[in-house]
């Protein structure tokens, strides 16, 4: 089969967004320290928002940014490993709804204004995670 390069004739299948080394987001979010400042605003706003906060008010906080943070430091390619659980998991049976999702993502971005994490970079993040709504979303798997 020859290769079609014409987007015109080939369609624009969906790629996944996968955060490379070159892209250096880890340094760009702060490392670890970042990361840490980054999950405890992000937290605050999620216990402060009502279509978050049932989810989290009484749940162990600490150990989630703990693994939120881990989890976002091994996705940009940063020295960690990732000792939670698998995102279905981890949200099975929670009844996540889709308000609550972007609830959650949009929180995230204000907290990642408020740290002034450039705008390219934030969509790199959102890019990775945004796939795991599968997971998420009223999952019942
Ligand atoms: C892309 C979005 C999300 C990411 C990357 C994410 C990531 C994580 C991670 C890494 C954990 C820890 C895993 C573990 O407990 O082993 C976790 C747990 C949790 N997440 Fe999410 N999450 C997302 C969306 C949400 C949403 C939308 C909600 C609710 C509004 C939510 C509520 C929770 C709760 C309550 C826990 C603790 C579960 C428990 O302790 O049993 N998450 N999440």
């Amino acid at each position: 089969e020859p290769p079609v390069a014409d987007p015109a004739v080939k369609p624009h299948y969906p790629t996944l967004p996968v955060i490379t080394q070159n892209e250096h987001l880890y340094e760009t979010f702060g490392g670890k320290e970042g990361l840490t400042a980054l999950m405890d605003d992000a937290m605050n706003r999620w216990l402060a928002n009502p279509r978050t906060r049932p989810f989290f008010a009484n749940a162990d906080q600490a150990r989630i940014k703990d693994l939120l943070v881990k989890q976002f430091c091994v996705i940009m390619h940063g020295p960690c490993t990732y000792d939670g659980r698998t995102m279905a998991e981890a949200h099975r049976g929670m009844n996540v709804s889709e308000g609550s999702f972007y609830a959650l993502v949009e929180e995230l971005q204000v907290a990642m204004n408020k740290r002034h994490i450039p705008f390219n970079a934030q969509n790199r993040l959102i890019a990775a995670l945004a796939p795991m709504h599968r997971d998420i979303i009223n999952n019942t798997k």
